[in-house]
């Protein structure tokens, strides 16, 4: 049996248009996330990636359809939902102790100092800040920042994490370190992420699934990229994978050439609740059905449904 954690049912955002009427940016997005599984989803600026999230988080409504969130529809903010921008947003006159204390203490209210400082150490030092607690941002590197913002997400146990390209203000070498160390924690925690992201092959190193989404208005989830990586993939090897090009291809066409083009025809044939599944690379039919959770490649080590999150 299935799980759906998450689950996207039916959203659609529209907006107010400048001389009168409204603008759809998406609609119908229907999207299913088992506990524990790294979604990534990419599309060009303006489709409306980042109004997905926010209607994830719980921060904007959609016009349409709802979020179920473990069983529950998504009336507003949550503590059960964690937040990662591309800026840290973190409170400048806290340490960073003072910053991931102040997000334990927010979700469990009854905790004593010592129990605080303890959930709080214990996030600090997986993100590699051991000895940076009494640091106050100014005193930061942008990554060590964002190392203190993903150690406050992850510190209150969130049943998701949705970050908002996260690592692109970082430079190449603090990114790359930091996507090690954010999969890393994903999997030994069980986390549950929802990533916005421009980079293909960021995706393709961190996520279980890809999510293509066309150019807006109207925008739609035209395919569901199921990743043929091993759980235990390590950077340097990932192309090495025989089907990696034929992944990292597939997205690319879809961003360069599909996207733009994707027609009604296309949208009026497509099953929003079903977004298709594809594998690229692998002998046809390519597109492996229509129920994106009960697919997973043979030998797959994608975590499973029973794990925590
Ligand atoms: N409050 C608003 N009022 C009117 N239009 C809005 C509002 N918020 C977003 N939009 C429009 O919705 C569309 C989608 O915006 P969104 O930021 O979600 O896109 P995106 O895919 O995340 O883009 P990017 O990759 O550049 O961050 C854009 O055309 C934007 O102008």
């Amino acid at each position: 049996m299935t799980q759906k954690f998450i689950s996207i049912e039916g959203i659609s955002k529209r907006f107010p248009a400048t001389g009168g009427g409204t603008t759809t940016v998406f609609e119908d997005l229907w999207l299913p996330m088992e506990r524990g599984t790294f979604t990534c989803i990419i599309g060009h600026s303006g489709c409306g990636k980042t109004t997905v999230l926010n209607v994830l988080a719980g921060l904007d409504r959609p016009s349409d359809g709802a979020v179920i969130v473990d069983n529950q529809a998504i009336e507003g903010p949550s503590l059960d939902r964690a937040v990662i921008f591309q800026s840290h947003a973190l409170l400048p006159w806290l340490t960073v102790m003072g910053n991931v204390a102040y997000a334990v203490s927010s979700k469990w209210r009854g905790f004593s100092r010592a129990q605080v400082e303890e959930q709080a150490q214990k996030f600090i030092a997986l993100v590699g800040l051991s000895g940076a607690e009494r640091k106050r941002p100014a005193e930061l590197s942008g990554g060590m920042k964002q190392r203190v913002g993903i150690a406050r997400a992850l510190s209150i146990a969130p049943k998701i994490l949705l970050m908002d390209e996260p690592f692109s203000a970082l430079d190449a070498l603090t990114r790359g370190t930091l996507q090690d160390e954010v999969r890393r924690i994903c999997l030994e925690t069980g986390q549950t992420v929802f990533m916005i992201t421009h980079d293909v092959d960021e995706a393709i190193y961190l996520a279980d699934r890809i999510v293509l989404m066309t150019n807006g208005p109207q925008a739609v989830l035209a395919e569901i990229v199921d990743n043929p990586l091993p759980a235990d993939r390590a950077r340097n090897d990932v192309h090495k994978h025989p089907l990696y090009y034929a992944v990292r291809n597939h997205v690319v066409d879809f961003l360069v050439t599909r996207s733009k083009s994707y027609s009604d025809a296309g949208k009026a044939a497509l099953d929003r609740r079903n977004p298709p599944l594809v594998r690229p690379g692998m002998p046809e039919p390519a597109v492996v059905g229509g129920d994106s959770l009960t697919s997973s490649w043979p030998g797959s080590s994608r975590p499973s449904t029973s794990q925590a999150g």
